[in-house]
């Protein structure tokens, strides 16, 4: 496995503000407030106390990014060490747990290799943005994986936050699904979708994930604001039907003007998969009633990543990560010898 690295915009990019539904950059203060002193006012960020809750609440993202790899590979072995799952075959990925249509779909994306033939087997929700949806998991499947995910819940074990703007939901990697599970499903299974579907977003050379859940229900998080993701293709799965809202919506790439951007809703099917470029804007509506679950998956691809960072548009500068990190790796730089002197 090569060694992953993250951007160093971790600690500095794409802080998310939840009471002003604001991503900010934060160097320092003087620039902070200069950048957004005027859009926080807009927004009803007036007095002293509003303007040291917003630094309140940086303090608090930028202390956790800084120590997150330590914390998540520290609660990872206590996990391991310590956590009965309650359906332990769950943790190795199996055929059984795909819907036939899922798997017809990858066949045909191996044996045909070209778009046109694979579209009668999936549903393309705007050819325009490159957002389709299509059966993934079986409902049995689904149905244990949730209890699993209730169990590892209510259990006293630590746990992280699914990212940075949700905050109910478990991190994928810590609970012991990436090995055996996330990495044989982003290699046998989606990348032959992902390659034929995206392939400019570097969907034929997926080499890491973030997986992870994510859980809404009135009194906690209920929505998720207009974001993108750290991802070239994300794929989102809804685990449960046993909700109401929660719909989707996605806007343009985030290159659009914002005044240029439609929007549009898709509603969820339980056990489907919505694919879509992490790049493209996106959020939640709220829900209602009920738990809505869902399964993220952001793959990334090095091969494009590791010329553009995603969360800041700039030649990544590469810090040591742990495990997967945000997916960049080092290229090896070829020197042409004979111009060397
Ligand atoms: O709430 C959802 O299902 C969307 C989650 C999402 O967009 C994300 O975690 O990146
Ligand atoms: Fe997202």
């Amino acid at each position: 496995m090569s060694t992953f690295f993250q951007c160093q915009c971790f600690m500095t990019n794409n802080i998310y503000l939840q009471t002003y539904n604001l991503h900010v950059d934060y160097r320092n203060s003087e620039q902070f407030w200069k950048d957004y002193g005027q859009s926080l006012k807009s927004m009803g960020c007036c007095s002293e106390t509003d303007r040291r809750k917003v630094t309140e609440e940086i303090q608090n993202e930028l202390q956790r990014r800084s120590t997150l790899d330590v914390d998540s590979h520290k609660r990872k072995q206590i996990i391991k060490e310590t956590y009965r799952p309650l359906y332990p075959h769950l943790y190795k990925l199996k055929e059984d747990f795909f819907h036939p249509e899922f798997l017809h779909l990858v066949d045909q994306c191996i044996t045909s290799q070209s778009l046109m033939s694979v579209q009668q087997y999936l549903h393309t929700i705007s050819e325009e943005k490159s957002i389709f949806m299509f059966p993934v998991f079986t409902e049995e499947f689904c149905t244990q994986f949730l209890e699993e995910l209730v169990n590892f819940e209510q259990s006293l074990l630590p746990k992280g936050k699914p990212n940075t703007m949700n905050n109910y939901g478990v991190l994928l990697n810590e609970l012991g699904f990436y090995e055996d599970f996330l990495n044989p499903l982003r290699i046998h299974y989606l990348q032959p979708i992902t390659k034929l579907l995206f392939p400019k977003e570097g969907g034929g050379n997926l080499d890491s994930q973030k997986g992870f859940t994510v859980k809404y229900k009135v009194g906690e998080d209920v929505d998720l604001g207009y974001h993108y993701d750290n991802a070239e293709v994300t794929l989102n799965v809804c685990l449960g039907s046993n909700f109401t809202g929660g719909e989707l919506y996605f806007g343009d790439m985030k290159t659009v003007p914002l005044w240029k951007t439609t929007c549009s809703t898709v509603e969820q099917q339980p056990y489907c998969g919505i694919l879509h470029r992490g790049q493209q804007l996106h959020g939640a509506l709220p829900v209602t009633s009920g738990e809505r679950h869902n399964l993220v998956i952001w793959m990334r691809s090095s091969s494009i990543r590791n010329r553009l960072c995603p969360m800041c548009d700039r030649i990544p500068i590469l810090v040591p990560a742990e495990a997967y990190g945000d997916g960049f790796t080092q290229e090896r730089q070829t020197v042409d010898v004979c111009g060397v002197f």
